[in-house]
């Protein structure tokens, strides 16, 4: 038994359970920072029934141990399904929702579709054989916490499914009984039925009907309220499984989308505004496997129902304007990427290491102090000459920073000129910034650029060679070497000369901007340490702590014209 202070045992109705907080709890054994060496005999049962204190009870059948082990496991949902050729729902999906949720997903194709936003033109089946070999290969080899089934197109299909489960068993099974496609289309006749309904669904964990689908498997039923969910939710629940999801979004006369959740004990009314789109091919695929990777992370049903649908709405609001297909039903972006590539004027360049030749550095004190906002004063160092923008406003509320910078980003984008934010990643994020400008004290580039991505601009102030290869390593794309002269804009900053700049400029891999205390009068004695990665100057005082922006801004980039920065 593992000795972890979080680990307790608990003895109710004479067995034993694990207490274990929701995120170190894991399904089949596995957590954070544990690894249950007894794999099949760990099995998640009673987290509604004796949760205490944000615990979540695991039952421990066969004196299991757990031991001390620095391996993680990554949260694996294996999907056995249909291949949708539009990518908005079947295998596609749920790869696609799995990513976005973080979980690993390996896939079983029962079924090729030939399928876009106009319906299904065509379906060929994956001879069973074939798929037993396709699930075989997946169990026997990688750890696998939760099996999510789509399209299941054939008994033989369902019946092989269900043999290779019981051989190979997994924590948790999330079964979608898709029969027909939202353009309904059919995708599993009703010859499958009652293998699905003794077979399947008895080893499911959760499965999860909208109308039609309950309505099939209940012979018909005719369900119209959320009463109707109810009873159909209870029927079903007789036939097996654990837990019981009806989805009422086509339920007519509801402003909001009602699901029901039964898992025999407990009935939930899970309320959500409805989201009136066209992009919502995939939802039931897509809610699917969110919950089984929900469960995969070891969340307990009901938290994972939850934040499944809260993901998914989520996905379908961000998506509603995209436009793919030209057919009645479009696919959602999973992601939450899509629209601001397809939809800005701008499309981010690569970053050019020239643009760092003259850079202007904004400041809200200074701006304050000549009565402009930081607007005008973008506007101003463009028309001048900058090259490309920083926002530096210290002082500014998290909300007016965000609404400047919308506007700021308009113009440079107008101009071609780039515009990063200072310190604030999620400013940058928010806003989509071309992207930041970090100090050694700020959030690590690394970081920053896991959450920003491989394309936005990041650069890091440096003064000495170690943290200059820091930050190449970091995968930064420039690096800001200062104050090579003394400066008032920042405060207890020290100044690393001339000679401090040539030589963070000869260690570094990376592109270098000087800054700290530069203007017209030195400008040139900074380019002619002639470091041919000394690519420009960034400026605050020299062109924002004075009346007219765009004039000094043009004297400075005359001096830089005059120089050969960067040519040598
Ligand atoms: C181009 C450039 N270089 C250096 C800095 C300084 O950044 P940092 O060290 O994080 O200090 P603050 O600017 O945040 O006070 C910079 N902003 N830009
Ligand atoms: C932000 C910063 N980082 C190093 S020096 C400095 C201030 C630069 O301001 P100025 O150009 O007014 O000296
Ligand atoms: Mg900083």
């Amino acid at each position: 038994m593992a000795s972890a202070t979080f680990l307790s045992t608990l003895s109710l109705a004479n067995k034993n359970y694990l207490l274990l907080t929701p995120t170190h709890a894991y399904a089949k054994g596995y957590t954070n920072n544990f690894r249950v060496s007894n794999l099949p005999s760990i099995v998640v049962r009673k987290e509604g029934s004796v949760r205490s204190q944000g615990f979540v009870a695991m039952q421990e059948k066969g004196g299991s141990t757990l031991s001390d082990d620095s391996r993680t496991k990554t949260p694996h949902v294996l999907t056995v399904a249909g291949s949708d050729s539009g990518a908005g729902a079947g295998i596609q999906a749920d790869l696609k929702a799995c990513a976005a949720r973080r979980v690993y997903c390996s896939t079983v194709i029962t079924a090729l579709t030939a399928q876009n936003t106009v319906g299904v033109q065509g379906v060929s089946n994956v001879p069973e054989d074939f798929v037993a070999q396709q699930l075989k290969s997946v169990l026997s080899d990688m750890q696998v916490d939760v099996v999510k089934t789509g399209m299941l197109p054939s008994v033989g299909i369902v019946k092989t499914l269900c043999k290779t489960l019981r051989e190979f068993p997994v924590h948790a099974l999330v079964v979608d009984p898709v029969m027909v496609s939202t353009s309904g289309d059919v995708l599993a006749g009703p010859s499958i039925l009652s293998t699905f309904l003794e077979e399947l669904l008895p080893m499911a964990d959760i499965i999860t009907p909208n109308l039609k689908e309950a309505s099939a498997l209940l012979n018909g039923m005719q369900l119209e309220t959320v009463d109707d969910m109810r009873s159909a939710a209870r029927l079903l629940h007789n036939m097996g499984p654990k837990n019981v999801l009806v989805k009422g979004g086509d339920l007519p006369d509801s402003s909001d989308a009602v699901d029901i959740l039964y898992n025999g004990h407990n009935f939930y009314e899970l309320h959500s505004p409805r989201i009136r789109t066209r992009n919502s091919h995939g939802t039931g695929c897509s809610l699917a496997s969110s919950i089984a990777a929900e469960v995969a992370k070891g969340y307990p049903m009901l938290s994972a129902v939850k934040v499944a649908k809260r993901f998914v709405e989520t996905a379908l609001d961000y998506s509603k304007e995209i436009d793919i297909g030209n057919g009645p039903q479009g696919p959602f972006d999973h992601l939450l990427r899509l629209k601001s590539h397809s939809q800005a004027c701008h499309r981010q360049q690569p970053f050019d290491p020239s643009d760092l030749f003259l850079y202007a550095v904004t400041d809200s004190r200074m701006n304050k102090r000549w009565g402009r906002s930081i607007i005008d004063a973008v506007k101003a160092a463009i028309d001048g000459g900058a090259t490309i923008i920083q926002l530096r406003e210290k002082d500014a509320e998290t909300k007016d920073f965000m609404e400047s910078a919308k506007a700021c980003l308009r113009i440079c984008h107008l101009h071609g000129v780039p515009l990063l934010i200072n310190d604030r990643v999620d400013v940058a994020i928010a806003c989509d910034a071309d992207g930041v400008h970090v100090g050694q004290s700020d959030m690590p580039a690394r970081v920053a650029r896991t959450l920003l991505g491989p394309e936005k601009i990041i650069g890091v102030s440096c003064k000495t060679p170690e943290q200059a290869e820091q930050a190449w390593v970091d995968g930064a794309d420039y690096i800001g070497c200062g104050g090579v002269y003394p400066t008032n804009t920042k405060e207890n900053n020290i100044t690393v000369g001339l000679n401090g700049l040539k030589t963070v400029c000869m260690a570094s891999k990376l592109p270098v901007v000087a800054i700290g205390g530069i203007g017209v009068s030195n400008a040139r004695a900074v380019m002619e340490i002639c470091a041919s990665n000394l690519k420009g100057v960034a400026v605050v005082s020299a062109l924002f702590d004075r009346e007219c922006v765009q004039t000094e801004t043009r004297k400075l980039h005359e001096v830089l014209l005059g120089s050969n920065i960067g040519s040598t």
